[in-house]
């Protein structure tokens, strides 16, 4: 029979088998395994000259980098020594495609790492681009714990631009407080707001004022000689180009990033080429990449200040401040100018506009599908719950189960007692359009709480606006950055006020959105966003604002759930307990 089915197909078959062991061959032998080993803990540290707690991954903040080739598996095995604290590690961009477990969402994906434990990440990076990790386990993020991944295009293949030299850059904000104390807060009645950051880092170092604390009781707490916390110089060679990997995990603060003197090219953003267009302030909000070229191309005789101010909320964090210093100036030589202060905090128009320049390249664009089977409003408010502030979404504020949804769903014995795990009445879809004003603070604040979940149907086009409000004070409206983990999405749209789901619709832009997985929803404004579900799993969207996620600012889908593959025993419990968990 089987030389029966040779003779069948005659010469093909031969031409076939030696063509698909080449295409074999090559995949083989081009994507690596990148294999990292990681200790978190908390050290005493000084980013910005005031000592406290950090989270450092193998004594290093920012974490290191995660360097890898697109197609390459990446492994980090994870030991938490934060001794008081679980953790879990988001990896900010990848799409975990057949790897949903690795999402590293703690209350998702995963059971938290607990202190001690060590728990292996193990995921696929299939796209070029610059991307993200972070902890996901409450607020924990702002302590310290992040770092970039940056995926190189396959050998043999050339981005759309050029450049000498390729450099990254972290911003985040920092708080003295720790989350604990920010968390606790947030969940107390009455509410204590986190309120501005103390500074912002850049690379991991700030400049905060140490005249500004009373230091008599502890003279070590604030040394503003630290080498620790001198500004961040980044060198570069007169007439050179640089890509600029800039990315922000701040937890609160949206940010305008500026290089005195130097226009900047944005060529990338969250991953995807943009078609090219030049500013001279960049903004940037939490969760979000962008790629840069800029050419050193000023008077080289002196350094200029990069700097990062706070844009959206009313400043009360001092500039950031880093040296771009022209070689062989001296990194640490100060520029003769004063630090720049960026654009008015409270013009939201630049922000507007910049968000409606990002397209997709030319040559490069992945037309979205013309129509979608579902659209979600999603009306953002703060509200409260039996007393307490919450953020809620469509008037349910979120909250997580202590049992992971992918595990509830997916494994047999949990499936039948799933009411246990989490609500199964499904969120709102949409709000009283007709009747809510977004202008004003609502007549009822109060709002409930829920963890139940959005179920898509795998393989459908879901459509998702974004709709801002008023908050619960009168004349405020924030900026809200949205995350969605497993997909990243088109950006269809962006408008002021109240979006007309008969009309807004027809201005979709469907000829060359971005795709992104981080997009700002501007004070009093909606955001469109149309995504494809065929990623099996479950995954979280959410504000990427660390308080306001706490607050219920999130929502889950499930799509494909049994298409999901058999999970891993180490999302689901601690220690050797997990080697009892079989199917
Ligand atoms: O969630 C928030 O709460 C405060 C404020 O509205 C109440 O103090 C604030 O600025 C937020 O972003």
């Amino acid at each position: 029979m089987a030389t029966d089915g040779c003779r069948r197909t005659g010469l093909k078959w031969p031409l076939y088998y030696v063509l698909f062991m080449i295409i074999l061959s090559t995949c083989t032998v081009e994507a690596k395994t990148r294999y990292y080993k990681w200790d978190v803990k908390y050290e005493f540290k000084s980013p910005d000259c005031y000592k406290k707690l950090v989270i450092t991954i193998n004594g290093m903040f920012p974490g290191p980098t995660i360097t890898a080739e697109e197609g390459d598996t990446v492994v980090v095995e994870v030991t938490n020594n934060l001794v008081t604290e679980n953790t879990a590690i988001h990896w900010h961009g990848i799409r975990q495609i057949g790897t949903p477990w690795a999402d590293g969402t703690e209350g998702v994906t995963q059971c938290p790492i607990i202190p001690g434990d060590t728990f292996v990440y193990k995921f696929v990076v299939d796209r070029a681009g610059t991307y993200l990790y972070h902890a996901h386990y409450g607020m924990q993020r702002e302590e310290g714990l992040n770092g970039m991944i940056i995926v190189s295009v396959p050998k043999g293949q050339s981005e759309p631009f050029t450049y000498d030299f390729d450099r990254s850059i972290m911003l985040t904000d920092w708080y003295h407080k720790s989350a604990l104390d920010h968390t606790v807060g947030l969940n107390s009645n009455p509410f204590v707001w986190v309120g501005e950051p103390q500074s912002l880092l850049i690379q991991g170092r700030g400049n905060f004022s140490c005249s500004a604390v009373s230091i008599a009781s502890e003279p070590d707490v604030c040394n503003a000689t630290r080498p620790e916390c001198s500004p961040f110089a980044l060198t570069v060679v007169p007439g050179k180009t640089y890509r600029l990997r800039i990315a922000s995990l701040t937890s609160l603060s949206a940010l305008n990033f500026e290089i005195e003197g130097h226009n900047m090219t944005v060529v990338e953003a969250d991953g995807h080429f943009v078609e090219p267009f030049v500013v001279k302030n960049l903004f940037i909000y939490s969760g979000e990449t962008y790629s840069v070229l800029v050419k050193a191309n000023q008077d080289p005789s002196r350094n200029y200040w990069a700097t990062t101010n706070v844009v959206s909320r009313k400043p009360g964090t001092p500039t950031g401040q880093a040296i771009f210093n022209y070689y062989p100036n001296r990194p640490e030589q100060n520029p003769p100018t004063t630090p720049t202060t960026g654009p008015m905090w409270n013009d939201s128009e630049p922000r507007r506009a910049q968000s409606l320049a990002i397209k997709a390249r030319e040559g490069f664009i992945q037309t979205p599908p013309a129509t979608s089977d579902k659209v979600i409003i999603l009306l953002n408010t703060q509200n409260k719950v039996n007393g307490y502030t919450k953020w809620a979404i469509n008037n349910v504020s979120f909250t997580l189960p202590t049992t992971p949804y992918l595990v509830a769903l997916k494994e047999n014995r949990l499936r039948n007692k799933l009411h246990h795990v989490f609500d199964q009445t499904p969120p709102p879809t949409g709000y009283d359009w007709l009747n809510y004003d977004i202008n004003v603070n609502q007549t009822n604040v109060n709002a409930t709480s829920s963890n139940g979940i959005y179920r898509n149907k795998f393989n459908t086009t879901i459509d998702i606006v974004l709709q801002n409000a008023n908050m619960i004070n009168p004349n405020n409206s924030e900026t809200h950055p949205w995350h969605l983990h497993g997909h990243d999405f088109w950006v269809l749209g962006y408008g002021n006020g109240k979006f007309d789901p008969f009309n807004d619709p027809k201005k979709y832009n469907l000829v060359n959105p971005i795709m992104k997985n981080t997009v700002p929803l501007h004070p009093y404004g909606w955001t469109a966003i149309r995504f494809r579900a065929d990623n099996p799993g479950v995954w979280l969207f959410h504000c990427h604002i660390d308080a306001h996620f706490a607050m219920g600012m999130g929502i889950v889908f499930e799509e494909g759930i049994e298409r999901v593959g058999q999970l891993p025993n180490n999302i689901m419990g601690c220690g050797l307990t997990k080697r009892l968990i079989t199917p």
